[in-house]
């Protein structure tokens, strides 16, 4: 017999009721937007409204609720290092691509250059940190800058079915303040993990990070995560199951920066978060049968107000609320 609590078995909604719940949560939730700050130093970013919040889940099953502001197109950030990490290692295999990032947390800032100084040889400790990120970015598969990029695109296509746009107007803003990034890039590259120059490795890197979605587009890739790669819906593979597991290990462990064990206690669920307020969440199937999306789903979040962390204040926060009324929680 399933595990099945009295508890849970009172949490038992029907798809309108848990979309009920979900606007209710969302409502609830909008006032911790203001403990974060929109992204700064990304001059683009700051304009966002910093009131937002909108969610998207999509059930195994393809149902879909939504709620807050869930229209809103934001550029992916740091959460495109989860693409960038699986595309490299669809194309070169695991072993090469761990053999130029570890899969080790650091409890350092994104953006920390230390241990790049630290440790000899400098192999970045992470692919969801900027260091990782950019060295995986040099490693996509193709001869030039926009091979690799279109590479990664390729990939996202796969997963959304459209090929998504840049947001030209944050790549260039981002890219004329990127002053960590380059000095991340000429310590890899002086290390010899870089496979192309400075300039072409940011560039496709900070390409990579203003691609648009939207928090339907997350919860699109978190449920293929979720199902190991798997599409539920159109029953196609689209990820190899070992690189979805590595990845969603990696996201559990690195995804939500030096807040990766906090998020792991109170969410239990891998995650990946970008500056511009965005976090992608893979939910697999849980034993509880009598909770909604049991059989696992992926979670869009959007709320540009961010913690010191780098992290959207509120979806951290809403995450949270939903993981322990719906037990989403893998542990
Ligand atoms: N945490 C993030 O989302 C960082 C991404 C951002 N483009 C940067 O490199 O700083």
């Amino acid at each position: 017999m399933d595990r099945m609590s009295k508890d849970a078995q009172a949490e038992f909604e029907t798809c309108g009721e848990c979309a009920a719940r979900l606007h209710h949560w969302v409502e609830q939730h909008k006032k911790y937007t203001s403990e974060g700050k929109c992204a700064e130093y990304i001059p683009a970013l700051r304009y966002a409204n910093q009131e937002a919040l909108g969610v998207c889940i999509i059930g195994y099953d393809g149902e879909i609720i939504k709620g807050g502001e869930a229209d809103i197109v934001f550029t992916m950030q740091s959460i495109s290092k989860v693409i960038s990490f699986m595309t490299v290692c669809m194309a070169r295999g695991i072993s090469y691509t761990l053999e130029r990032t570890d899969v080790e947390p650091t409890g350092d800032p994104y953006n920390s250059i230390m241990r790049l100084e630290l440790k000899k040889p400098a192999r970045p400790f992470n692919p969801m940190i900027n260091a990782g990120a950019i060295t995986v970015a040099s490693f996509l598969p193709g001869g030039t800058k926009e091979e690799k990029f279109a590479a990664l695109l390729d990939t996202l296509e796969k997963l959304l079915g459209r090929r998504p746009t840049v947001n030209e107007k944050v790549y260039t803003s981002e890219k004329k303040t990127a002053h960590y990034n380059f000095a991340l890039a000429h310590f890899l590259k002086a290390g010899g993990y870089l496979e192309c120059e400075v300039e072409d490795a940011i560039e496709i890197y900070l390409k990579q990070c203003a691609i648009e979605v939207t928090v339907e587009d997350l919860a699109k890739i978190g449920l293929v995560l979720a199902c190991d790669g798997f599409h539920p819906l159109t029953n196609k593979r689209l990820l190899p199951l070992e690189i979805a597991r590595l990845t969603k290990a990696v996201m559990l462990t690195c995804g939500m920066y030096n807040a990766s064990g906090k998020f792991a206690a109170f969410v239990g669920a891998p995650s990946k978060s970008g500056v511009s307020g965005g976090i992608m969440t893979a939910v697999p199937p849980r034993q509880h049968k009598a909770t909604p999306f049991h059989n696992g789903c992926g979670i869009g979040v959007y709320s540009p107000a961010i913690d010191e962390a780098g992290n959207s204040a509120a979806g951290v926060k809403l995450l949270q609320h939903i993981s322990t009324k719906w037990e989403l929680s893998v542990f």
